[in-house]
């Protein structure tokens, strides 16, 4: 189901201009703070009233400003999750999910109520009220009862950002199944670069309110096409492998992208399992001679796709491993040392313990 979304709105001190079409699956709008992501989500779900806007989801027009249309909130079928749970502190878990799916009127269920219960794994919880779940739990009882009311579209708004790292890395399996097994098209809004890079099909990246680049989660996190979109800080490759085995004595994971292994600490998934790994671009090195005796265990052969030299003393490196794309963040002195230009092969080194486990997910 296609979205299109485009909104224009001045605020005293920001200009807000986003448009785009969105074909499902999980987009992230990914931004710093104050970049305008929650205004989107706010406009999305009509609480903000841009001065000029459409909105449309499959054959709904939900806004279209120039006609003057605009669906009453509660009439447009989009669910919306929060930072924080905001859950009905007298109700039980069950009451609250059954709360969401009264709002459904009869609208086709994405999953029924029992077997979002077990997606969200929130059976044990039903009989619970929101003052006794910890922030992990009460987030999910807040995406189940979300997804009872049959939204057409789903906004998450930095769902995980009130929860330490320990309950994030619980939470965020859920999404991924949520994402894969469940056909609503989510609309997810995080400023954290391993969030997005995990859970992303799509990436909105914004800056001042505006739309600097859309595109694959890969292609956007590896500086699009000029390399020079993404903030050096976040820049890198989303590596989809499959797992091919794991090595009981060494206790790492086989993974491969073709015929080629990739080594990843720890055990993760199972033979056959799809995953994605993020590898930060300042952790992957270049060389031209395919290296000998050195520890990283990870050496890829790639070729040059572009180089985009930043204002001060480093480069980013895009490189194709096998069609996907690699990006290596180097100093401009390699670059003159190394003579790297497009076209150019060789090979990158990746320490398999930069791979680290909130670096890898699934799908
Ligand atoms: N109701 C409002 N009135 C005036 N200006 C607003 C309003 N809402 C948003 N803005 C402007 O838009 C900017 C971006 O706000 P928004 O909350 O959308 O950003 P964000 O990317 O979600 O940031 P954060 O992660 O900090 O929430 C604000 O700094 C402000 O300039």
């Amino acid at each position: 189901m296609s979205i299109l979304l485009s909104l224009h709105h001045r605020f005293p001190d920001m200009e807000l201009s986003i448009d785009c079409t969105l074909e499902g699956g999980l987009t992230a709008i990914f931004g710093p703070s104050g970049a305008g992501k929650t205004s989107v989500l706010r406009a999305v779900a009509g609480l903000l009233h841009p001065d000029q806007g459409r909105l449309q989801i499959g054959e709904r027009l939900l806004l279209d400003t120039g006609a003057g249309i605009s669906v009453a909130t509660a009439d447009r079928r989009i669910g919306y999750v929060f930072q924080e749970p905001r859950l009905f502190p007298h109700m039980t878990v069950a009451a609250n999910l059954r709360y969401g799916e009264a709002r459904a009127k009869g609208h086709a269920l994405p999953l029924g109520f029992d077997p979002l219960v077990a997606l969200l794994g929130l059976g044990d919880l039903l009989k619970r009220r929101p003052a006794t779940l910890s922030g992990g739990e009460g987030q999910r009882v807040a995406l189940g009862r979300a997804l009872l009311s049959a939204p057409d579209l789903l906004l998450m708004d930095e769902p995980l950002s009130a929860l330490d790292t320990r309950r994030k890395a619980e939470l965020l399996p859920y999404f991924e199944r949520l994402r894969d097994q469940v056909g609503v098209p989510i609309l997810y809004v995080s400023h954290d670069v391993s969030e997005v890079a995990r859970l992303a099909d799509t990436v909105i990246l914004m800056e001042k309110g505006q739309m600097r680049a859309i595109g694959p989660a890969a292609d956007v996190f590896a500086g699009g096409e000029t390399g020079d979109q993404i903030s050096r800080d976040v820049a890198g490759a989303i590596l989809h492998v499959i797992v091919a085995g794991y090595d009981e004595r060494d206790g790492l994971t086989e993974a491969r992208i073709g015929q080629h292994p990739i080594w990843v600490p720890g055990r993760v998934g199972a033979v056959g399992d799809r995953l994605r790994l993020r590898l930060d671009a300042r952790d992957v090195m270049l060389m031209r001679e395919l290296p000998q005796g050195i520890s990283a265990l990870n050496v890829l052969p790639a070729t040059v796709l572009g180089i985009a030299a930043g204002p001060g003393s480093g480069a980013l490196v895009r490189l194709d491993h096998q069609g996907q794309a690699l990006v290596a963040r180097v100093t401009k002195r390699s670059v003159r040392a190394l003579g790297l230009k497009p076209g150019l092969a060789l090979h990158a080194i990746v320490k398999s313990m930069s791979v680290t486990q909130e670096r890898v997910g699934t799908g």
